[in-house]
């Protein structure tokens, strides 16, 4: 029999979708959608200013702003809700998908590179690189080194498995910045089977070598399992495509599912509800209190919420079952800070994706004192020029503005935020901005004119960061609510939840759009 009602906890990315995909697998189930906030879509926060000194107007992110192809979840999504018309193509063989750059600071040591270097994308470019003497070594030598992952081990840090396999200088220099790019954390606490199965893997395949895993063809055991997804044209339109966004910013998908989910008679929304807790009744029906109206009482729950903010729900008076490692991850913070300078992109930085700043080889500092703690910066207007108003063909040299992100936070510790987040809201630049203009000059080894906009979105916690051993608590985890490792119900029916609440979301299974949405898709597959 179909769920009578589902409740979804969280109106993020992986909630949306879940409701999205609950209200067409179970057509006659009540969904109801709670959300904290005022606006569903979580981190996904795009902004439209206008800025007549410059005759512009110009898309800002404040979360996610580009997505890669690969995502077939989302694809699927953009085929559904007839976003094609939306969509803006970045080809693989534009500057910002093939230019991306580390920035070494000169502190970091005398003996290695410094200054803006770009990242060789081939074996024959990294010949020529200024890199080379930090990757050639490191990863030629890497086949012929003897298998040393030690037998006792199910997973250890990314930062382990690199220095194991390459070498320290290489597994800081490009394992820290690549993990501060996507999880903006630090690379020794990140579980490397979590974040990067694949290397894991490669690691396996290739007799120990991760180098020779990756040349190996995969195993037909090891080949994902094939899905169905409704796309239709859009994979014809993503030929060739290295990232995508749209033309309104990441904001069009989030809220193109909302009000697919307000035209869908079965869901209802409910924004600005605190719930206060979740209690399991004497007939294996869940209740869930929240500020906005009476208790919901639901056959089915599907928790798209933080992992520790259910914890806090389920740790209220009532005796309910208890699931397990809630708590264990941390999360990262990101400020985010978006700036618009008064001239095209030539006169700011080179053309490109942008830079990633890798750890300090001391460790991160205890305090923020003047140092900025920026772990990269993204050159939006390469890759994103097309969201902006008035188009501009030869935008890298004729472009009215630049808009670039700066993204600091994560594992450095943290200068206060300003007062007011946006140059809208008050007249004077903080010294907040100044500092970090300060740190840009140098980074892009060039001065720069003042900005005529600034914009700082505060991500408080994020990103989890999947500490090692992540998957197998994950497991124990889902097998407390009754669910076993394919997601279907275990023999464990006689624990409380007989599967019947659903534990999904970022902190559970993969951080990127394309994760979270893929999870929404596969939830409640068992309650058929
Ligand atoms: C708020 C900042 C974020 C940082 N990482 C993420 C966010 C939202 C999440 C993230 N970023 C990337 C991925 C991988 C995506 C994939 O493999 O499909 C994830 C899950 C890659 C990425 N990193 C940066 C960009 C612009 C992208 C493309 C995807 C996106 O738009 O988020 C730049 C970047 N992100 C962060 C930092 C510190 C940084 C530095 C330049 C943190």
């Amino acid at each position: 029999m179909p769920p009578t009602h589902i409740a979804v906890l969280g109106g993020g990315l992986t909630g949306l979708s879940s409701a999205i995909h609950l209200a067409r697998r179970f057509p006659t189930s009540k969904i109801s959608l709670i959300e904290r906030q005022d606006v569903l879509g979580g981190w996904v926060r795009s902004e439209r200013v206008k800025l007549p000194q410059i005759g512009a107007s110009v898309l800002l992110e404040g979360g996610p702003r580009s997505l890669r192809p690969n995502g077939k979840s989302v694809l699927e999504l953009i085929n559904l809700l007839k976003l094609q018309d939306e969509v803006i193509t970045v080809p693989r063989t534009a500057a910002p998908a093939k230019a991306r750059f580390l920035y070494i600071p000169k502190s970091y040591g005398s003996s290695g590179p410094s200054g803006l270097q770009r990242i060789p994308s081939s074996i024959f470019s990294m010949i020529s690189s200024s890199l080379a003497s930090v990757m050639l070594p490191a990863i030629l030598f890497e086949p012929f080194k003897k298998a040393n992952r030690p037998s006792n081990i199910s997973d250890e840090s990314v930062d382990s498995l690199f220095t194991r396999r390459f070498g320290e200088t290489f597994a800081r220099t490009f394992g820290s910045a690549l993990v501060h790019g996507i999880y903006a954390t630090d690379s020794r606490t990140l579980s490397v089977r979590a974040a990067f199965p694949a290397i894991w893997e490669a690691e396996e395949r290739g007799w120990g070598s991760v180098v020779r895993g990756f040349l190996m063809p995969k195993k037909k055991k090891e080949m994902a399992e094939q899905e169905t997804y409704e796309m239709g044209n859009v994979p014809d339109m993503m030929r060739g495509t290295s990232v995508y966004s749209f033309r309104d910013g990441m904001e069009t998908l989030t809220k193109a599912m909302e009000r697919k989910l307000q035209a869908t008679p079965n869901v209802s929304i409910t924004k600005n509800a605190h719930i206060s807790g979740l209690k399991l009744l004497d007939n294996q029906e869940m209740e869930i209190s929240h500020s906005q109206s009476t208790p919901i009482v639901a056959s089915h729950v599907v928790s798209a919420l933080p992992l520790h903010v259910l914890h806090n729900l389920m740790n209220g008076p009532q005796n309910i079952p208890l699931v397990p490692h809630l708590t264990k991850n941390p999360t990262s913070t990101v400020h985010v800070i978006n700036l618009v300078f008064p001239s095209p992109p030539k006169d700011v930085h080179p053309e490109g994706f942008g830079y990633l700043i890798p750890r300090p080889p001391d460790g991160y500092p205890k305090t923020s004192n003047s140092f900025s703690g920026i772990l990269g910066t993204v050159f939006d207007s390469c890759s994103l020029h097309e969201q902006d108003f008035p188009p501009t063909e030869d935008y890298y040299n004729a472009a009215s503005h630049t808009k670039l992100t700066i993204m600091t936070g994560g594992p450095y510790p943290r200068p206060p935020l300003p007062l007011h987040l946006s140059s809208s809201e008050c007249d004077v630049t903080p010294p907040f901005i100044w500092n970090l203009l300060d740190q840009l000059k140098v980074q892009l080894g060039r001065e720069l004119p003042d900005p005529i906009y600034w914009r700082i979105w505060n991500n408080e916690a994020c990103i989890p960061t999947l500490l090692p051993g992540h998957l197998d608590r994950m497991e124990e985890m889902k097998a407390s609510l009754g669910l076993s490792s394919n997601g279907g119900p275990s023999d464990a029916i006689s624990r409380g939840w007989r599967a019947r609440l659903a534990v999904v979301g970022a902190g559970v299974g993969g951080v990127s759009v394309g994760d979270c949405v893929e999870a929404g898709r596969r939830v409640g597959r068992e309650w058929v």
